[in-house]
């Protein structure tokens, strides 16, 4: 069987004294799309920085498409791309500019067709000559969102790709997602607050707490295995520590139907 296209193990990084994340371990074979779910401050986005090469973890190891990150991630990131609402692109340039730059930086051929491409997917054209920094939050959510597909990335990293969105514009970037990696069997890994989306998108979920996961699973499992019919209350029953790690104590009140 070939190498999952993520592999992670005994993943860890502090800051003084605050371990953000904690012995984090997972796998995410081609093709598959992870979340990566939690509260505020559980390391989700210290998880993306560490498989990007953004930081540099304190301890554990990270293997992208067969590479080792912390020893060859150039190897890598040119097949590889994130969005996330923490990095601003360069505010004075326009959304246009903007996909010039970084479509010459990852080496894109037919830069002005494939952005373009993008402007009409993504529907940019309205903003597409506006600078970044007067952009609606919703706006910049798109650009960042066409810059990481700019080269058709074989691993994309997002974190909170809707966030900013109306729901009737998440509800179409997740189909526009949904459609990219049926088409490019691209891996996607997701850190959301959206369970929503999480239960739309995902193959699996892994349920952070602290830098720890507390639990993990396909999202029909984990809403049997808690008893509940959202992955929502989940969240909520992990969050609030009722039953988190390997226990089901919703099940054990409330049998399975059917
Ligand atoms: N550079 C840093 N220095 C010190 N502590 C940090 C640093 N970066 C993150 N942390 C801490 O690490 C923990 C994990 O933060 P992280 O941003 O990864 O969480 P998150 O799951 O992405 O949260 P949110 O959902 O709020 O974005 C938090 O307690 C945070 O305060």
């Amino acid at each position: 069987m070939s190498e999952p296209v993520i592999l992670v193990e005994g993943l860890s990084k502090r800051f003084g004294p605050v371990i953000a994340v904690d012995e984090l371990g997972f796998s995410a074979p081609g093709g598959t799309v992870i979340g990566l779910l939690g509260g505020n401050g559980a390391g989700k986005t210290t998880s993306i920085a560490m498989l990007l090469g953004l930081l540099i973890p304190t301890s554990g190891s990270i293997r992208i498409l067969g590479e080792d990150m912390l020893k060859h991630r150039y190897r890598v990131l040119a097949r590889m791309n994130f969005s996330s609402p923490y990095v601003d692109l360069p505010r004075r340039l326009t959304p246009r500019q903007n996909l010039r730059v970084f479509a010459t930086l990852y080496g894109v051929a037919d830069p002005t067709r494939r952005i373009a491409e993008l402007g009409e997917e993504l529907a940019l054209g309205e903003f597409m000559d506006r600078p970044c920094g007067k952009l609606s939050a919703g706006q910049k959510t798109r650009v960042a969102l066409a810059k990481a597909l700019l080269n058709r990335p074989e691993l994309l990293l997002l974190d909170e790709p809707t966030a900013s969105l109306d729901p009737d514009t998440a509800d179409w970037v997740r189909h526009y997602l949904e459609t990219f990696r049926k088409e490019t069997g691209a891996t996607i890994l997701l850190a959301s607050h959206n369970m929503a989306e999480v239960e739309r998108l995902c193959s699996e979920v892994l349920m952070m707490r602290r830098g720890r996961v507390v639990d993990r699973g396909k999202p029909v499992d984990l809403l049997r295995r808690y008893g509940r019919a959202n992955l929502e209350e989940v969240f909520l029953d992990i969050a609030r520590e009722r039953g988190h790690g390997v226990a089901a104590p919703a099940e054990e009140a409330k049998p399975e139907a059917g």
